[in-house]
């Protein structure tokens, strides 16, 4: 993920996190491994993964940021919720009328 010349990840989230002393970016995910790779180098991130549904399903991984193009941001907030992530998503949230990200906590009924 973000590997254009003006992707919003950096700014929008990794180097933010840099100054915050209780969190820390652990993985990054692409759509390929390599880019993964070399952006992960670039920015100092530990893990890195292939693709999108490695990186959700990583029971070590407490929220994901997603930062991809509009029409994929409804499908991997719904999966990484689904995957027991908190979720944390570029606007817009969806990019159609109907569809909406349901919060939801697991210990609530
Ligand atoms: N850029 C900005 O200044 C701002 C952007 N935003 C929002 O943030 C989101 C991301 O923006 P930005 O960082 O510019 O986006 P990018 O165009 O840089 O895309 C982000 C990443 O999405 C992944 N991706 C997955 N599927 C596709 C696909 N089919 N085509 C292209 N890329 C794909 C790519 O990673 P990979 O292939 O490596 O997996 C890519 O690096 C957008 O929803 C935008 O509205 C919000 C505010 C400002
Ligand atoms: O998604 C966006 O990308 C480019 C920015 O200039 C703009 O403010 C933002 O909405």
């Amino acid at each position: 993920m973000a590997s254009s010349v003006h992707a919003i990840a950096p700014d929008g989230l990794i180097n933010p996190v840099k100054s915050h002393p209780e969190a820390v970016v652990f993985a990054v995910a692409a759509r390929d491994k390599e880019r993964a790779g070399a952006f992960a180098k670039k920015h100092g991130i530990a893990k890195v993964y292939g693709s999108y549904q490695e990186l959700i399903s990583d029971p070590e991984i407490y929220a994901i940021y997603n930062p991809l193009p509009n029409g994929l941001h409804y499908e991997w907030a719904m999966k990484a919720l689904a995957a027991g992530n908190h979720v944390l998503v570029e606007k817009p949230a969806a990019n159609t009328p109907g569809a909406k990200i349901q919060a939801h906590d697991p210990h609530v009924p």
